[in-house]
């Protein structure tokens, strides 16, 4: 595996190929990533990953500073499941100056859930993957469901901006509880990962709930809430919302089960798609 520092040696290594299929990441790898890139390989004629944590898409209180970086570990992962290149700028790299010039996504799809309660997080990430997307200029780009509003972010910004990239969603990965993979569940305590999988569960409770025919939305997402909340969570939204656009649904739609909740000090969120 090629390691790529800065945007020239990216651009010197993947000057004979084509149709790279990319997997933009944050390190501390894990099977869910590990899985995207190996749906990546038969795509393009070269596979290629990133890991940059990247500053723009945290609040000044987030975990920025304390985000796992685990650089050695990641490069094994990555070469054992057939990556040819890393790109891993470090901020200079791809930040030489201060990225004033910033991509503001569509306000109907990113200022709600996440949008919400993370303000200016998907302008960072928008920001972020524009900018992979011109140093690697993928074919392909892959994003896990597991961040089910990004990925449908991403793909509202590469339809309006016109981006020859096909974008490809892959579903999440989740440990054999139940539990979606995430670098954050690295924070839990032994205690808290064992409780950990209640956020999945509320979730197939909504879904179990709408199969079994109930439409009252705001009592399934209101039970969802004090479900997590008698448990000692402190969930931010367990919401119901149109597959299509994330607005809130009418009956006959297409759903999404989305929720944020936090367990002592670590953020986690998840979905479930639903077909009522
Ligand atoms: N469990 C998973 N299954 C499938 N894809 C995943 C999973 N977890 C993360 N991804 C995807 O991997 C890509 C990189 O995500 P990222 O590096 O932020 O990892 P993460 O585990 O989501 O980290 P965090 O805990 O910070 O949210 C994103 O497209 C993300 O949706
Ligand atoms: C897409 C991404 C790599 C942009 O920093 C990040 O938001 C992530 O890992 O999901
Ligand atoms: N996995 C999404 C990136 C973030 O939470 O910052």
């Amino acid at each position: 595996m090629l390691i790529a520092r800065t945007v020239p040696e990216l651009r010197e290594f993947l000057g004979r190929y084509r149709r790279p299929a990319f997997v933009p990441t944050m390190g501390n790898l894990h099977e869910g990533h590990l899985a995207l890139v190996q749906q990546a390989r038969p795509l393009g004629d070269v596979t290629v990953a990133s890991i940059f944590v990247n500053r723009l898409q945290f609040l000044p209180h987030e975990d920025f500073d304390t985000y796992p970086r685990t650089w050695d570990s990641d490069c094994e992962k990555l070469r054992s499941v057939g990556c040819d290149l890393l790109f891993a700028p470090d901020e200079h790299a791809l930040y030489p100056e201060p990225q004033t010039c910033k991509v503001h996504p569509d306000p109907a799809l990113a200022n709600i859930l996440e949008g919400h309660f993370r303000p200016a997080f998907f302008v960072g990430v928008c920001t972020v993957v524009m900018k992979l997307f011109a140093c690697v200029q993928p074919r392909f780009a892959l994003f896990g469901k597991k961040d089910y509003q990004q990925l449908m972010v991403i793909r509202h910004m590469v339809r309006q901006f016109a981006l020859p990239i096909e974008i490809i969603g892959s579903e999440t990965r989740r440990a054999e509880d139940g539990l979606a993979l995430s670098s954050r569940n690295g924070y839990l305590s032994e205690a808290e990962r064992a409780e950990a999988v209640q956020l999945s569960k509320a979730l197939r409770a909504m879904a179990d709930a709408l199969r079994s025919g109930e439409r009252d939305f705001a009592a399934i997402e209101a039970r969802a809430m004090r479900s997590l909340d008698a448990r000692g969570w402190k969930p931010d939204y367990m919401l119901l919302r149109r597959r299509a656009d994330l607005q809130p649904p009418a009956p006959g739609q297409p759903l999404v089960a989305l929720g944020a909740a936090r367990l002592g000090m670590t953020r986690l969120i998840d979905n479930l798609e639903i077909d009522a």
